[in-house]
């Protein structure tokens, strides 16, 4: 397959910082290689600098997205397969705008379901998902090209555990699809009956259970292990069209032993083969 993968190494302010190294720790541990010598043709873009400092970290996360709204839609123009490595969960607002997506898989161990009004400590990156689903900052998201609201019965959240009290209220009232990894059968099928035609997949590493793969500072137990997370993707991307997938929140510093980047290429290794195969 022809793969496009989009570097957006921002984390919260900083370029380069936290999460910020992620994706290239991903590319520094051999993924280009992994997905090349599994017969794809794989070009790397890298959004660079986009807006500028710390002060203005809500207007750099939402400048984020559409850079890799634009770099997204460019790969899809040129028949390539889009994988964004990102720091921050919000940069797959800007993927499902230039997929078009209609529907999102998040495989994350928190909702990131807060809003502006409910977050404990205005991180914008646990208001992510909410973004997605049009629930807050709606401005902003609008102002991304080709950004439109995810329908809430077209969303399946994969192993969240670790929610806040507002987040487990709001998802009282929402049509969300919940799920575990050994759940997904149900749960996708629950998904295509939802009329998703276009999924985005946005894989959170910190939905690993952190006593088999740690991603970040945040550990929750439970969780998949790789095996299981690569098997429950796998098996809902047999079901339905998956459009995109981010690959986000990996601090290497947290990673002493540079374990997750194979694992991570096997993942996408998996992932594509079963899309490709479809
Ligand atoms: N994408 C993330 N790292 N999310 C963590 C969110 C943590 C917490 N629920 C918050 O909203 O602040």
């Amino acid at each position: 397959m022809k793969i496009t993968i989009i570097l957006a190494s921002y984390d919260s302010g900083h370029y380069h910082g936290g999460m910020g190294q992620g994706p290239d720790a991903l590319i520094a541990g051999g993924l280009v290689d992994a997905l090349t010598i599994a017969g794809h043709d794989v070009a790397v873009e890298d959004i660079g600098r986009v807006g500028d400092d710390q002060e203005r970290e809500i207007a750099t996360g939402f400048a984020v997205c559409n850079a890799v709204s634009g770099e997204v839609r460019i790969a899809i123009d040129r028949g390539r397969f889009p994988i964004v490595l990102a720091g921050n969960c919000l940069t797959s607002a800007g993927a499902v705008a230039g997929e078009g997506a209609d529907a999102i898989i998040w495989a994350d161990q928190h909702g990131d379901l807060n809003t502006p009004e409910t977050s404990v400590y205005g991180f914008l990156d646990g208001m992510a998902l909410a973004t997605v689903l049009g629930l807050c900052w709606r401005p902003m998201a609008s102002a991304i090209p080709g950004f439109q609201p995810i329908d809430p019965s077209r969303c399946v959240l994969v192993n969240a555990r670790d929610l806040d009290p507002a987040e487990q209220q709001l998802l009282k009232t929402l049509p969300v699809i919940r799920t575990e990894c050994p759940g997904v059968a149900q749960a996708t099928e629950r998904l295509k009956a939802a009329g998703a035609k276009s999924v985005h997949m946005h894989l959170d590493l910190d939905v690993h259970d952190p006593k088999e793969l740690q991603a970040n500072r945040y550990v929750t137990s439970g969780g998949p292990s790789p095996q299981q997370l690569r098997d429950a993707a796998c098996a809902m991307a047999l079901v339905v069209p998956v459009v995109g997938i981010t690959v986000s929140a990996y601090d290497p510093a947290f990673d002493a032993q540079a374990d997750v980047p194979p694992l991570v290429g096997q993942l996408l290794n998996d992932l594509i083969a079963t899309i490709e195969g479809r």
